[in-house]
């Protein structure tokens, strides 16, 4: 499995499912979160699975254990590869989830890579999610490193704040991605560098080139 993981932040199934056709070849793992799943949930994952590809359902659940742990069921029963939680949402929550049977991959976002942090606190959440028995943590690339030699190579680190250039925006704590799968990053979540470029399926080959040469 390839590890870029394309963000379908569009509320369009129509858009959607074009990008997924067009990106197909670089890209294995395809996120849906609020803003598509909002508009058209159980059709977007029958589409990305009927093209052959995984879901990575990322609605960040943070609520009082019983309701995470059904909403974990609910997502089971959608057949999605991943699924977040947040960590912050505390140990019985974490370990609700992290109980339900055949489940999907769970992974819990640490601190938001909008956000400005110290490495110590995404340590702190990575590790209670760990002992809780989550899979992974969503982090941004800067803490990889710190994350697989605090919490195991095989405990998953799954990066947003990819910028192959230099961008102006929401993203605060970034890398481009040769350097996030240098650093071990299981996976590597990317949007708007391929969503808004001119020609999407040249962004995903030329990102998918960057990555396969490391
Ligand atoms: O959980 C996430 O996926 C996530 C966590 C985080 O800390 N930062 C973050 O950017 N994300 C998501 O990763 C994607 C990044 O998109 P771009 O910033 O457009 O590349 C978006 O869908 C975000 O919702």
């Amino acid at each position: 499995m390839n590890k870029i993981i394309l963000a379908l932040d569009v509320c369009d199934f129509k858009k959607a499912e074009k990008l997924v056709k067009e990106t197909s070849s670089y890209i294995d793992v395809y996120k849906v979160g609020p803003i598509l799943f909002l508009w058209s949930g159980k059709e977007i994952v029958k589409m990305i699975k009927d093209s052959g590809k995984e879901v990575f359902l990322d609605l960040k659940f943070h609520d009082i254990p019983a309701t995470v742990k059904r909403s974990v069921e609910s997502a089971k029963e959608l057949g999605v590869f991943s699924l977040t939680v947040h960590s912050a949402g505390g140990e019985e929550m974490l370990k609700a989830a992290a109980a339900v049977e055949n489940r999907p991959r769970i992974w819990a976002v640490t601190v938001l890579t909008s956000q400005i942090t110290v490495p110590q606190e995404v340590i702190k959440r990575a590790k209670l999610a760990k002992t809780c028995g989550i899979d992974g943590v969503i982090s941004s690339p800067l803490e990889i490193g710190l994350i697989k030699k605090e919490c195991g190579k095989e405990f998953n680190v799954i990066t947003p704040g990819i910028r192959p250039a230099k961008t102006d925006d929401d993203q605060k704590r970034v890398s481009t991605p040769e350097v996030a799968v240098k650093e071990g990053a299981d996976f590597i979540v990317i949007g708007r560098p391929i969503l808004e470029a001119v020609n999407p399926a040249e962004a995903a080959k030329s990102i998918y080139g960057s990555i396969i040469k490391n």
